[in-house]
């Protein structure tokens, strides 16, 4: 759909340069969704993965970031062991709706209640990010937290739209539960993409 070079807002890598490669479809269904346009997979034209890691390569940062949609609807295989073969590490963000594919450096599992996660990914993620959009999501995050792997990295992210709203009592819930780290959407305080 959309590939840029910028700063990773969020998570683990939250200010570190990155190359983020979307790829379109998704049928997940989160009402607040980041980027909706991503949805319709047909909308989005087939890319070669050659013109995308020669792209990625234009710039200096060595971390790439696969992010949709849902990019485990396609199978990422081939994509990430190119981009391996040209030096990047390689970083997935996903609902864990679908199963895995591709070789990860990191992934980043961001579960929604709008449809289940497969299996596969709990043992396998780096991180665990639960988007918070209201006060019974941290009950939930809880859920999510304990089928983790014991050293995968746990934040909870504010929904951008209940923000205000909802970041204090994350910000308590953080100190009282320090397990956890708080994870703001910073690419969005520095207006960039
Ligand atoms: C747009 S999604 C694409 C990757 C994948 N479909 C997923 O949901 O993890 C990228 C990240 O943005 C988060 N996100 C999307 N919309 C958001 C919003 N309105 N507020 C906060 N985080 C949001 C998602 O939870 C996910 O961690
Ligand atoms: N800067 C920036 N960081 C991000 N981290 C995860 C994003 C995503 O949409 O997957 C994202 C994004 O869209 N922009
Ligand atoms: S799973 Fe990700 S891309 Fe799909 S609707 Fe939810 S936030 Fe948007
Ligand atoms: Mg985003």
């Amino acid at each position: 759909m959309e590939a840029f070079y910028t700063i990773q807002g969020e998570g683990y890598y939250q200010g570190k340069a990155a190359y983020f490669i979307r790829l379109g479809g998704c049928d997940v269904g989160c009402h607040w969704c980041d980027v909706k346009e991503s949805w319709n997979m047909e909308a989005h034209p087939k890319v070669n993965i050659q013109d995308i890691v020669a792209q990625a390569k234009t710039y200096p940062g060595r971390m790439a970031v696969i992010t949709g949609g849902e990019p485990l609807m396609h199978n990422l295989d081939a994509l990430c062991n190119l981009l391996h073969e040209h030096g990047f590490q390689t970083n997935i963000e996903t609902s864990g709706a679908y199963p895995l594919s591709g070789s990860w450096d990191w992934i980043c599992f961001s579960p929604k209640k709008f449809k289940a996660p497969h299996s596969g990914i709990y043992a396998q993620a780096h991180e665990l990010k639960v988007i918070i959009y209201n006060k019974s999501d941290f009950a939930w995050a809880e859920t999510f937290a304990a089928s983790m792997n014991p050293d995968c990295k746990l934040f909870l992210q504010p929904e951008w739209s209940r923000s205000s709203e909802m970041l204090p009592i994350i910000i308590e819930y953080v100190k009282a539960n320090p397990r956890w780290e708080v994870s703001l959407q910073i690419h969005k305080y520095m207006n960039i993409p």
